[in-house]
């Protein structure tokens, strides 16, 4: 049984909690202001506080901070209202256990009270400590660290949560991290990757069917959503799900009720659900491709990781790891790893985040074979290639202010592109004359300090030729 304080100036509201709560088997005392609940806090242990947010002598969530003061705080329910939007925002903010939006049905109380209940119990059985076991998360940047404390917070909550990010960015690590972080680690985490859903088959996969509720259902069949009950379902690449599917997957969110395809009887389950995207869907929502009243009930709380460019003090962390993981996977022995290997590393943008990053240093751990050391020219050409054009378009675009023909940085760069493209197979006739056409103007503007003369008169160049080649290649002469 647990103890109950309501601090809400809504007398309605507050008998309606009361009876529920009571009704649930725990005690409950409300409070009509805040004075008189800080009072009540101090004085008590609670294990549970619903709290509104607008009460008559102050915000509800001012009382946060005093909470983290007490011995045991009491895990936090906010109760907000339609009117006020910033409310949830600032209470996740706050590290508040869940909120509930004004009115909500006595279903949807009874369930964030009892999880907010097994929560609190398993704590208490865990001395109130949270081990956070984030050992496959790498990275040290400060905006992975503050990712980092977001999921401890939004592990210790059963709202719904979208992740978003990138490409690559580790939507699916962090999913996975908050469910071993949560009350349900032991239960299942389920996947379901929403791009490979096909129209046809997407309910029975996801509700499960009957046995001969179609042809080619020869038995019954559980789906996804009752195999997550207890635990996490994770609706990977949400935004690919079919319009059709997303009416009826909001009641199951609604609701936790379904029905197997073929079946007449409901079924319920108990699961947290986690969404992620790398797809807008505020546009798509805007323009009709994705619900809104699904994306208001999944985006509860959000997550937001970011891109490895942003993070890149953090590739070494990543390589380190990535080396040692594959070499054991592979039983190499352990390899050295020089810095212009990092460096290169460094230099590209990584679209393709973290996962791009793997796959390219999973080839050049393959191109090493049994040498000791990992060096720059291990990685794969088209990633070579790739960074020189990225520097060579950099400084041509610095070009027109700063580089001088006597540049180590130019010259350096011209050097590695030429290594890049003659150490595998060479380039096409076409890429190889468009790149070196490309080296040869901006070293002829560098070198005649973009004296238009003096480029014509060493080039042989027609003036209009020259400055087609310039605009093929986006350059521009530019006396400095
Ligand atoms: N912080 C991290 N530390 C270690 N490995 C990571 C981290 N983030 C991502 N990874 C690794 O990067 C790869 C991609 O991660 P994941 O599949 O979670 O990305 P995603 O954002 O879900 O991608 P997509 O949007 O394409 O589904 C995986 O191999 C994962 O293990």
């Amino acid at each position: 049984m647990g103890e109950i304080l309501i601090i809400d100036d809504d007398p309605e509201i507050c008998e309606t909690l009361e009876s529920l709560v009571q009704r649930q088997g725990h005690s409950a005392l409300s409070i009509r202001s805040l004075t008189k609940g800080r009072a009540a806090l101090e004085k008590h242990c609670f294990d549970i506080l619903f709290l509104d947010v607008r009460l008559p002598d102050g915000n509800g969530l001012d009382i946060l901070p005093q909470l983290t003061l007490l011995p045991k705080p009491p895990e936090v329910i906010i109760l907000t209202g339609k009117g006020d939007p910033d409310g949830a925002e600032l209470a996740i903010k706050g590290g508040v256990w869940d909120y509930i939006l004004k009115p909500s049905s006595v279903k949807e109380i009874t369930l964030t009270l009892n999880r907010a209940i097994r929560y609190r119990q398993e704590k208490q059985g865990n001395n109130g400590d949270v081990i956070l076991a984030t050992k496959t998360i790498i990275g040290e940047s400060s905006s992975i660290k503050a990712v980092k404390r977001q999921l401890l917070q939004v592990a210790k909550s059963s709202s719904n949560l979208l992740i978003t990010g990138e490409t690559g960015t580790g939507k699916e690590v962090f999913a996975r991290a908050i469910h071993d972080n949560s009350v349900r680690k032991d239960h299942p985490f389920v996947v379901v990757d929403c791009a490979s859903l096909t129209e046809s088959l997407v309910e029975s996969i996801l509700f499960g069917h009957r046995k001969g509720a179609f042809t080619g259902a020869h038995q019954h069949q559980q789906g996804l959503v009752k195999q997550a009950d207890g635990g996490t379902l994770f609706l990977d690449e949400i935004g690919e799900m079919p319009l059709s599917m997303q009416k009826s997957f909001l009641r199951v969110l609604q609701e936790r009720v379904f029905r197997a395809v073929g079946d007449s009887r409901e079924q319920t389950s108990d699961f947290r659900l986690i969404a992620a995207t790398n797809r807008d869907l505020d546009g798509m929502a805007r323009d009709g491709s994705f619900r809104n009243d699904l994306l208001y009930r999944i985006k509860t709380m959000q997550l937001n990781l970011p891109p490895l460019r942003i993070r890149t003090g953090d590739i070494r962390l990543l390589a380190d790891y990535r080396v040692e993981q594959l070499c054991k996977r592979y039983d190499m022995a352990p390899k050295e790893i020089n810095s212009d290997f990092f460096e290169l590393l460094e230099k590209y943008n990584w679209p393709g985040n973290i996962r791009e990053l793997f796959n390219n240093i999973e080839r050049a751990l393959v191109a090493a074979g049994v040498e000791k050391q990992l060096y720059a020219m291990h990685l794969p050409r088209t990633l070579r290639i790739a960074v020189a054009k990225q520097q060579i378009e950099q400084l041509s675009d610095q070009g027109r202010e700063i580089t001088t023909d006597n540049d180590p940085a130019v010259r350096n760069i011209r050097q590695q592109l030429f290594d890049a493209l003659f150490h595998q197979s060479p380039p096409s006739m076409k890429t190889f004359r468009d790149l070196t056409e490309r080296f040869y103007l901006i070293t002829l503007i560098e070198r005649y300090n973009g004296n238009l003369t003096e480029i014509l008169n060493t080039s042989g160049l027609s003036r209009s030729h020259l400055y087609s080649l310039l605009k093929k290649h986006q350059l521009t002469v530019a006396q400095q």
